[in-house]
């Protein structure tokens, strides 16, 4: 197992290295130095415009939360240092709305690096509807239920799961991808997915063998390989109750956003 966060000369390899124009950050970066994608530099490469503009700033209404009815709950799994998840915020509940309105919409970002997650709130600009804390979502998460029950809600209406999938799948194999998938349709009534794609597994592993270093725990043994989103989009609708309701597309690096909902 890696520590959490373990530098290795340097948190990412330099772009121009790369050949291609669809490499990502996966690929580029250097998974020694983050063996948990937990890069400090992550929305250099990948603006949250990225991902941003594929999703429809109706979403929420889109949904069904709309006209501040009810306080509409958001889990950002893997924040990073959370500027996804503002930016995400400010897509989806706009300036203008009255202060009152953007307070009934919440946002808990969380993530297991604590580094980021202290950046993440020291430049919180939403702090009344925005909030961050670390946690790992593959030990406990005795907290989220905690914040549900805050907030008198059962579950999270929509819950972001972008680019961690592969990450808890290195490090905690088959069975770690599954129980995250299980967990967070247990706790969403809505589910953002955005899975790495294969080639992103081989690139990673790759780049810390050429470090050296030992393999990631359970990567040549993970039998979920090929077309991950699709064995997760299985899993999410035989094993979770939930059902594909969207795809919004690719990301320019080649990534699906699915939409999945509880049935
Ligand atoms: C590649 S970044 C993606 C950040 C953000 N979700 C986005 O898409 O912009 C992956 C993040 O997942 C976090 N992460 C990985 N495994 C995790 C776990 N078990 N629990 C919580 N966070 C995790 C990493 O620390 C890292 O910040």
């Amino acid at each position: 197992m890696f520590s959490t966060r373990t530098y290795f000369g340097g948190a990412h390899i330099a772009m121009a290295t790369c050949s291609t124009s669809s490499v990502d950050i996966e690929e580029i970066n250097n998974p020694g130095a983050a063996p948990y994608g937990n890069f400090i530099n992550y929305y250099t490469f990948n603006p949250p415009e990225n991902r941003l503009s594929l999703l429809p700033a109706t979403l929420l209404q889109d949904l069904g939360y709309k006209d501040g009815h009810q306080t509409t709950l958001i889990l950002d799994v893997g924040c990073n240092s959370g500027e996804l998840s503002v930016a995400f915020y400010k897509h989806v509940v706009p300036a203008c709305e009255e202060e009152s309105d953007r307070r009934k919409v919440n946002l808990l970002g969380f993530d297991l690096d604590e580094i980021l997650i202290q950046r993440a709130q020291q430049n919180n600009p939403l702090p009344s509807s925005v909030s961050f804390i670390p946690l790992d979502i593959t030990k406990d998460a005795d907290q989220l239920q905690d914040y549900l029950n805050q907030h008198s809600c059962s579950q999270f209406h929509l819950c972001l799961c972008l680019a961690v999938t592969m990450w808890v799948h290195l490090n905690h194999g088959d069975a770690g991808l599954l129980q995250l998938l299980s967990r967070l349709a247990s706790i969403s009534q809505h589910l953002l997915l955005e899975a790495q794609p294969w080639k992103c597994y081989r690139s990673a592993a790759r780049r810390l063998r050429k470090l050296g270093r030992s393999d990631f725990d359970h990567f040549k043994t993970l039998k979920i390989r090929g077309d991950v989103a699709e064995h997760a989009r299985e899993h999410l609708e035989r094993h979770c109750g939930m059902e594909l309701i969207q795809s919004f597309g690719s990301t320019t690096w080649d990534r699906k956003l699915l939409l999945f909902k509880r049935r």
